[in-house]
């Protein structure tokens, strides 16, 4: 239970539907327990009028009374079941939503690099597996646990009334039945885990299977696809009917000692209606209360099941809520208009889980509306400059200075906010190309959004299409090109008009007429604006006032064109290749 002590914060927060679910929960066991009384003595005012001659006229007008009370105990009890499930069920609704709401807060607060960690599967299940199982402790836990508290009081109370040995008797099986749907549920839940897991790896299998669809094709592999398939399939089809025998014990296990009750009723109730103990009526009221607890009583096995679940469940929420994250903004955090002076100091940077020294001693300056090219080849640490001035990671060595303040000081959404940043991998949501672009400004208005598929000369794209800027770009925007995508993000960032601009190989995968538009159209744009441009293309209608040639992580060579050009390195040999 103490696993699950951080789920109270949200019982105090909804105690009044809490506190009503519990009363109404007791309300309706009590309308439940009931009838059993008006049973039993209907049962025998019947027989003694039967038996004094009275006729059918005198008789018939009590059982119909009866009746009719036993209806309106029906109707009272369905009402505050139904109030039991708006109050209990509807809290732990109100519970999932809000533990949702703070793991998805915490998804955002944390660190890159703690997504390059864990697998997505993982962090999935925090919020809806996980969730799922806290909410039934939260919702149906509960209110079964109260109703059996309810009915089995109650209904203890209404047996022992009539009579203790009885009562004892007829109670000694019911312990039983809790424990082995205890015992039954447990080897489920274990069952339905290692489904579950077959489930996913199945659909992980179809989902690589239709993504990487073509690339089976041409490789020719459907066969080999379908036979890897088939054996998982196969597997979880085997596990699966494995489940369903266990399943089948539930309920004759239920019968078989609530059966056993009955037969006490009967047999020990029978010997005591003979020596005059009891009455008929009595024994018609056991057997209604026993079928009664049936029920709460194998519920308590359920409960305990649930709960531990819960316990589980809550215990990974609980150390994932607890994870810091590595990059934060300091006390007093700093929060200025940037203007765009940039100075790396001496920095180094190695990857935690890796190891690999990215960034090894660099020192660069860069003066308020510069634009930079960083070039080199693959690996030499270009994305990972990007991702230190964004603050994705923190330098293991040196400092980042914008306009002359360490970044580490800055209030770290105001540091993003006031950059724009293309990432290589240029990624999309599965939204509208106007929202998609609108994600750079919250605030942006149409012309704005037009404006900047604009310079990413994506307008006549657009025009193409058959929705225009409400066409939707499928799943990370499958619908559209490599290149049409690269413009995307890039008028996603241009729409942020901030003062710092970093464009990671964002033009890599358009022609060169295009890139020649849009860095015609981009011009302007910048004059006033720091531009970091990472490439392996040289762009040759801008001059760069800065170019850097990166290798292992520090700069190779440095200088505007012409004297990389004197040079006659390696800018200078990319150059003569790239242009002839
Ligand atoms: N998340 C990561 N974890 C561990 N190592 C990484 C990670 N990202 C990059 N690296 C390593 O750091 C080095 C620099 O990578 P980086 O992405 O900065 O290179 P790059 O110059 O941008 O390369 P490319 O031109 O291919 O994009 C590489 O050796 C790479 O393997």
């Amino acid at each position: 239970m103490s696993k699950l002590s951080s789920v109270n914060k949200y019982f105090i927060k909804y105690k009044w539907r809490l506190f009503l679910g519990l009363l109404f929960t007791t309300v309706s066991g009590k309308f439940a327990v009931m009838p059993g009384n008006k049973i039993g003595k209907i049962l025998d005012d019947v027989k003694q009028l039967v038996d004094s001659g009275a006729s059918k006229e005198v008789v018939m007008p009590i059982v119909v009374k009866t009746g009719l009370v036993l209806l309106g105990l029906a109707l009272l009890r369905g009402f505050f079941m139904f109030m039991t499930r708006q109050t209990l069920i509807v809290m732990s609704r109100h519970i999932e939503y809000d533990q949702k709401n703070e793991i998805y807060n915490q998804y955002q607060r944390l660190n890159t690099g703690f997504y390059k960690s864990n697998f997505t599967g993982d962090l999935m299940n925090r919020i809806s597996e996980d969730v799922s199982r806290v909410r039934m402790y939260t919702g149906p836990s509960i209110m079964y646990f109260t109703n059996m508290l309810a009915i089995t009081t109650f209904g203890v109370i209404e047996m022992w009334k009539v009579n203790h040995i009885l009562t004892i008797y007829v109670l000694t099986p019911l312990p039983f039945l809790a424990l082995s749907i205890y015992y039954v549920n447990r080897i489920i839940f274990k069952k339905s885990g290692k489904i579950q897991a077959q489930l996913s790896g199945l659909t992980t299998t179809a989902q690589e299977s239709f993504s990487g669809i073509r690339v089976i094709k041409s490789f020719v592999q459907e066969k080999n696809m379908m036979r890897f398939f088939n054996e998982n399939s196969e597997n979880y089809r085997q596990s699966s009917i494995n489940l369903s025998v266990t399943e089948a014990v539930y309920f004759p296990s239920m019968n078989f000692f609530i059966g056993l009750s009955m037969l006490s009723t009967i047999l020990i109730g029978g010997y005591f209606t003979i020596n005059g103990k009891i009455t008929g009526g009595d024994i018609a009221k056991f057997v209604f209360l026993i079928n009664l607890l049936m029920f709460p009583i194998s519920s308590i096995g359920m409960v305990a099941s649930m709960t531990q679940r819960a316990g589980a469940s809550q215990k990974r929420i609980d150390e994932f809520l607890d994870l810091e994250p590595a990059i934060t903004s300091p006390a007093n955090a700093v929060k200025q208009t940037l203007k765009g002076d940039v100075e790396f100091s001496n920095i180094s940077f190695t990857y935690p889980h890796t190891g690999i020294n990215a960034i090894q001693h660099l020192s660069l300056k860069i003066k308020p509306g510069q634009k930079v090219a960083i070039i080199g080849k693959t690996g030499s640490g270009k994305s990972t400059l990007a991702h230190m001035m964004l603050r994705m990671y923190d330098t293991t060595g040196g400092e980042v200075l914008l306009d002359g303040v360490d970044i580490k000081k800055f209030d770290l959404h105001d540091l993003r906010r006031q950059i724009a940043y293309t990432p290589q991998e240029a990624y999309l949501f599965s939204d509208t190309i106007y929202n998609n672009i609108k994600f750079g400004k919250d605030d942006a208005t149409e012309a704005e959004v037009k404006n900047a598929a604009r310079m990413a000369d994506l307008e006549n794209d657009i025009a193409g299409m058959s929705h225009g800027y409400e066409t939707v770009v499928g799943e990370r925007g499958v619908m559209l090109s490599g290149g049409q995508k690269q413009r995307m993000v890039l008028a996603r960032a241009i729409i942020k008009n901030s003062p710092l601009l970093i464009l990671d190989e964002c033009l890599s995968a358009v022609d060169t007429q295009t890139e020649k538009n849009i860095l015609a159209n981009l011009k302007e744009f910048l004059v006033d604006k720091t531009t970091l441009v990472i490439t392996h293309r040289i762009f040759t209608s801008w001059t760069f006032d800065q170019i850097i040639v990166l290798d292992d992580g520090n700069i190779a060579e440095q200088g505007n064109h012409e004297e990389l050009m004197q040079l006659n390195g390696r800018y200078a040999q990319l150059y003569i290749h790239q242009t002839s």
